[in-house]
């Protein structure tokens, strides 16, 4: 590299960023113990009876804090690696090749202050869209809706590590990403990376296909899609900046495992602040309900370890799953509905305040776009500010009227006595009306709302099923009779026992967002689905129902759908029916693993019925597959081994996979005695811990990756058929470098073949 003729150039060019660096890190920790200074003097000078203004203040300046902390702290990081590459960049109506300018692309900008230009290019501007996409020669980005044309002359890729310049090469069409291999070779310590250096021409189009347009994409094992819809967040962030904050994308996660493994790579990409969590965990959230939750893992493993006995829980997860399932919730709706739809009229004494039909057009019409609970609320509010301005118009009217008929009695009674009795009579009268109406306006409104329903979440959920009369209207145009009754006794089976299946949240969610509303504090402006492949129909109805907004990035790989009973079996129903301006994306090639590795995994995904595109590795060679025969005597010395052997080559982190927990189980009590101290189970919402051996069931390893994964089978294997191909594809596509099988023969894992 000293070779090059740009060496000396390249590192000057980096000793210059990092000075400037160091003077702006300078100039923000001065900025800091400025406003720091300010703070102590403010909060010293604020007195007990101080107005809220000064409250203001501090917080103004704690939040200004806040903001350059942050900001210098990401400087202080980013100096060790202030940028990962060049573009040299010449605008269209520039002929003159002098006017060509050089652009150097790291994680965030860096603007000279004095000439305002940039001394690094964020990764997510417009114009670094040149450096991911296509090669060396004319191009094109967009930037607030124009099209800019130009040509580049040389991207340039750096390795910088703590602030040293290690090397440098220029790509073009010839040459393969060095720096993409070189990524792809290193070994995980658990965590997800940022990999804004080496991002693929495909995974940049996701991350910046049209913002204001939901994207469904289905890609293959490994091919970065957790990666990806992160890098996505982060550029919807940069480029929407001044519309929306972090605080309103909302990530939702297979488990809380997998939610502490992508949450490392947040706060590089500059996107900490969004919310992540699981489904079952924001339903809690949003409707707090009671219930203990068979979760979707506890039915696939019944299935697996029980399969006879747990047809029925499959079918019964498939009914509330799917999309007719929304048609039967729509009609139990409309029922509900009916209950609200109240057409008396408003009186008091006798008096008309309000017209029912206006009633029940409020209802009905004028305030649709809310929930109908809320829209209970706004009646409420409307009848009571009716009934404030006509009691006193009626109040009035009363006086008035008696105020008549005495002046009349007056002018028109001769007779004296009977003069005074009919005035008393007339003013005790007026006196009892007006009473009356006062009386009557103070509870006019609360007795009239009574008419209305005033039922929770749960009992309006457990009506559904309990309630024989509402279960066979809603139900029978859409279930046969033979399947209606299990699905009734099972959940009010399940019910008697504050027991719900994980489907019934779907239920929950849609029925709380359109009867009662969701909170804003539990609303979304963006969301993030990641295996979203195991998500039923009416989950993703329910959640783009309860979050009010089609931002939706769903990023899953049906090859991996080993929750089929219940999630989706096509994109097709999504698209056509749920989100329908989707953009839809594929990615096919894939990073994680080795080309031997992907080969073997390939051919599972062969058998599985359905047309699944294979998924195509990134050259990459390594170690083919190897079985580890347990007939063989002194089998598990021979792990012991190789374990160690892996070990010494700098590999991180290894995993033993079982098809199911009671595997698991087994596989621990059997191994145990010889890695007594580096052996553990993972259990979900622990955390992984580096350099053990950790045992984990297929369902749990999804989405997850180590350096190094041994498959095993002792009593469970792998059957032909589609949810055990779907397994087994799964669990080998999890190593990113060796792949070992253990069990008693080799056909166990791959029967099939
Ligand atoms: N462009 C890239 N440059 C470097 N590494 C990449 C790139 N794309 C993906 N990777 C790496 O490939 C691995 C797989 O990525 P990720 O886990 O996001 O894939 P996935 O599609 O979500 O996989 P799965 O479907 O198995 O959950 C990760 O180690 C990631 O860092």
């Amino acid at each position: 590299m000293r070779n090059h003729p740009d060496y000396m150039q390249e590192e000057e060019r980096l000793i210059f960023t990092k000075v400037y660096m160091d003077t702006v890190i300078h100039a923000q920790q001065l900025d800091q113990q400025a406003l720091q200074k300010r703070q102590t003097e403010t909060v010293e000078a604020l007195e007990f009876q101080d107005s809220s203004l000064k409250y203001q203040e501090m917080l103004t300046h704690s939040n200004f804090m806040r903001m350059s902390k942050q900001q210098l702290e990401n400087l202080i990081r980013l100096r060790k690696k202030p940028y990962f590459a060049r573009i040299d960049y010449q605008p269209k109506d520039k002929t003159d090749k002098t006017k060509e300018e050089i652009f150097y692309i790291g994680k965030v900008s860096l603007f000279d202050r004095e000439t305002q230009q940039p001394v690094i290019l964020d990764w997510r501007s417009p114009l670094a869209n040149v450096y991911y996409e296509g090669r060396i020669g004319q191009v094109e980005y967009e930037a607030h809706g124009e099209i800019y044309e130009g040509y580049v002359s040389l991207k340039r890729q750096y390795s910088i590590e703590d602030g040293e310049l290690l090397e440098f090469r220029d790509i073009d069409i010839t040459t393969k990403d060095d720096l993409l291999q070189q990524s792809l070779s290193q070994s995980t310590d658990h965590r997800l990376n940022e990999i804004v250096a080496t991002i693929q021409e495909e995974q940049n189009r996701v991350i910046r296909a049209d913002l204001s347009k939901p994207i469904i994409v289905q890609g293959a094992a490994g091919s970065g899609k957790t990666t990806i819809a992160l890098h996505r967040v982060s550029y919807f962030l940069y480029s929407l900046q001044h519309i929306f904050h972090p605080e309103q994308m909302l990530i939702l996660a297979p488990n809380r495992l997998f939610i502490n493994y992508m949450k490392e790579v947040l706060p590089e990409l500059g996107v900490e602040k969004a919310r992540s969590t699981t489904f079952a965990d924001y339903v809690q959230l949003v409707t707090q309900h009671p219930f203990n939750v068979r979760s979707q893992h506890e039915t696939l493993m019944d299935m697996l370890e029980r399969p006879k006995e747990h047809r029925k829980l499959q079918m019964v997860a498939q009914i509330k799953g799917g999309s007719s399932f929304q048609q039967v919730l729509d009609c139990y709706i409309q029922r509900l509905e009916q209950a609200f739809c109240v057409e008396e009229d408003l009186k008091i004494a006798d008096f008309r305040i309000k017209n029912g039909k206006k009633i029940k057009r409020m209802f009905l019409q004028d305030f649709t776009y809310l929930p109908f609970y809320q829209r209970k609320e706004k009646i409420r509010q409307i009848l009571r500010k009716d009934v404030r301005q006509k009691q006193r118009l009626l109040l009035d009217k009363i006086t008035q009227k008696y105020d008549d008929a005495v002046e009349d009695a007056i002018y028109s009674i001769r007779d004296q006595d009977k003069r005074k009795r009919r005035v008393t009579f007339l003013l005790e009268q007026k006196e009892l009306k007006l009473q009356q109406i006062k009386k009557e306006a103070k509870s006019a409104v609360s007795n009239y709302m009574k008419k209305y329903p005033n039922d929770s979440l749960i009992s309006i959920f457990k009506n559904l099923y309990q309630n024989n009369d509402t279960f066979h209207v809603v139900f029978s145009p859409f279930l046969q009779e033979d399947k209606r009754t299990v699905l009734q006794q099972h959940t009010s089976r399940g019910l008697r026992h504050n027991r719900i299946d994980a489907e019934d949240l779907a239920t929950l969610l849609y029925l709380q967002a359109i009867l009662f509303g969701v909170h804003n504090d539990y609303k979304a402006k963006k969301v993030v689905i990641d295996e979203a492949q195991d998500y039923s129909y009416m989950e993703f109805v329910s959640l783009k129902t309860a979050l009010g907004t089609e931002l939706f990035t769903i990023v899953g790989d049906l090859a991996q759908g080993i929750y089929q009973y219940r999630g989706l079996s096509s994109w097709e129903e999504l698209l056509h029916n749920v989100f329908t301006k989707s953009n839809y994306l594929t990615l096919q090639k894939t990073y994680r693993t080795t080309m031997e590795i992907m080969g073997e995994a390939n051919e599972i995904l062969q058998q599985i019925d359905g047309d699944l595109p294979q998924a195509e590795p990134v050259v990459r060679h390594g170690e083919a597959p190897i079985f580890l025969s347990m007939l063989e005597e002194g089998w598990a010395e021979r792990i012991m081994h190789v374990y160690a052997s892996l070990q010494e080559e700098g590999f991180r982190t290894f995993a033993i996979i079982g098809k199911t927990k009671r595997e698991c189980q087994l596989i621990y009590e059997t191994l145990h005695p010889f890695f007594p101290k580096t052996l553990c189970i993972l259990q979900e919402g622990k955390e992984m811990e580096q350099e053990k051996l950790v045992i984990l069931p297929v369902y749990l390893s999804k989405g997850l990756e180590f350096d190094c994964v041994f498959l095993m089978n002792i009593n469970e294997w792998y059957e032909d058929n589609e949810l055990d191909l779907k397994l087994l594809y799964v669990a080998m596509t999890r190593p990113l470098h060796r792949l070992y099988y253990i069990g008693m023969d080799r056909q166990m894992f791959i029967n099939a073949k």
